[in-house]
């Protein structure tokens, strides 16, 4: 296994800007957003329209994004926002009709067959239902795209050694697929990914069909990957938790186009356009049970407290002191719902203010009133 790392790194290191190699691998696991960056990728004014018996369908429109060498770049949307036309344009799985997609300097769409090949080496993909062969090994599955590259036997062995070890599978490789689980299906789909050492990986959903657990340890694998190889990672998936979970970007797609895109921390503390805040919705744990069941828009007339919702987008640190000073001091923390993403804060504090006759709340930038509690009745 360490010999894959060293020698991947070799490699990684070779095409790593010089200025880039002292901050490419943050101790907490994700990139440092302020980093002179290269795109991997780039998007330009790129749409793409499906002609079909039925009728022409638009399923992009002018998206102009770059993902940045070497970062975890996740792609978000509802069923339909075109995700999946976005990521095949990239390995021209399938074309583009207006605009381009530039890959590592190169104009995808003008490649000829040969400079086409060539690409798909650099650019490995897996996929939702793994696309393994059930007729071959795990390790026979592996060289496929090795054997195809015209590689010698004792390197083709090597690597698939080596990649095997990497996705923690050296005890499988004689196994068929129909006896792994899963994630063990996954592993080998991206040892079989690897296996031509590419310089970026695109993932399509790849754990959707997976379970919550195994799903932890393939998205902790794939960190692992970009952390430690410098691999560029592009995924698609309509679960905010996987963004949140290992991207460092995220575009958030709608009808086809841009709704919004930036760094994760970003784009999670402050949602702006409703697609995004649609999608976040379900991380938010919402009003505490007990508080939802009782609280009222207007003050009560005999006394109660006012539920106060403190808004934290990763742009400051809230002062604790400041915040209690700023409605008296009578304030009770009722819930959280916070995230630390890349070293922002981000999230939202419930908490509800005692209302006392004279007292006016002076409530900072970040806090609202979203309601009122009667005292107990
Ligand atoms: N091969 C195709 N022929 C015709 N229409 C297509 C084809 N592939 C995709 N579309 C249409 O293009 C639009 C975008 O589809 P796409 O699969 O890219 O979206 P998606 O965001 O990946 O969706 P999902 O999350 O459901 O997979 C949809 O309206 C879809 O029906």
């Amino acid at each position: 296994m360490s010999g894959v790392v060293a020698l991947d790194r070799q490699r990684v290191d070779a095409h790593v800007e010089p200025d880039l190699q002292a901050t490419a691998i943050a101790p907490g696991g994700r990139r440092p957003s302020k980093t002179i960056e290269r795109a991997a990728i780039s998007f330009r004014g790129v749409g793409k329209v499906y002609v079909s018996p039925a009728g022409d369908i638009g399923a992009l429109k002018g998206v102009d994004v770059d993902v940045p060498e070497g970062r975890v770049f996740g792609v978000i949307g509802r069923s339909g926002a075109g995700k999946s036309s976005l990521l095949r344009l990239v390995n021209r799985l399938e074309q583009v009709s207006s605009g381009a997609v530039v890959v590592d300097g190169e104009d995808v769409g003008a490649l000829d067959d040969e400079a086409l090949i060539g690409l798909r080496r650099r650019v490995g993909m897996i996929f939702q239902h793994f696309n393994l062969l059930s007729t071959k090994t795990v390790a026979q599955n592996v060289a496929l795209p090795l054997r195809v590259a015209g590689l010698p036997r004792a390197e083709i062995e090597a690597r698939v050694s080596e990649t095997l070890a990497l996705v923690g599978l050296e005890d499988k490789r004689d196994a068929y697929p129909r006896r792994l689980s899963g994630g063990q299906k996954q592993r080998v789909g991206i040892a079989r990914a690897l296996a031509n050492r590419p310089k970026i990986l695109l993932c399509d959903e790849a754990t959707s069909a997976l379970d919550p657990e195994t799903t932890q340890s393939i998205l902790g694998l794939l960190r692992d990957i970009n952390r430690r190889l410098g691999i560029t990672i592009m995924l698609i998936t309509h679960e905010m938790s996987v963004i949140r979970e290992i991207c460092d970007e995220v575009l958030v797609l709608e009808k086809g186009e841009v709704a919004e895109a930036g760094p994760v921390w970003r784009v999670f503390g402050d949602p702006r356009h409703p697609a995004t805040q649609a999608l976040l919705r379900p991380l938010s744990h919402g009003l505490p049970e007990d508080v939802a069941a009782r609280i009222v828009q207007l003050p009560p007339r005999h006394g109660g407290e006012a539920i106060v919702e403190i808004g934290l987008n990763g742009e400051r640190e809230t002062d604790l002191a400041a915040l209690a000073a700023s409605v008296g001091g009578q304030a009770r923390l009722l819930s959280a719902d916070l995230d630390r993403i890349d070293g922002h804060t981000q999230g939202r504090i419930i908490a509800a203010v005692r209302l006392a006759p004279g007292i006016r709340l002076d409530l900072p930038r970040n806090a609202k009133v979203i309601g009122y509690v009667a005292a107990d009745d």
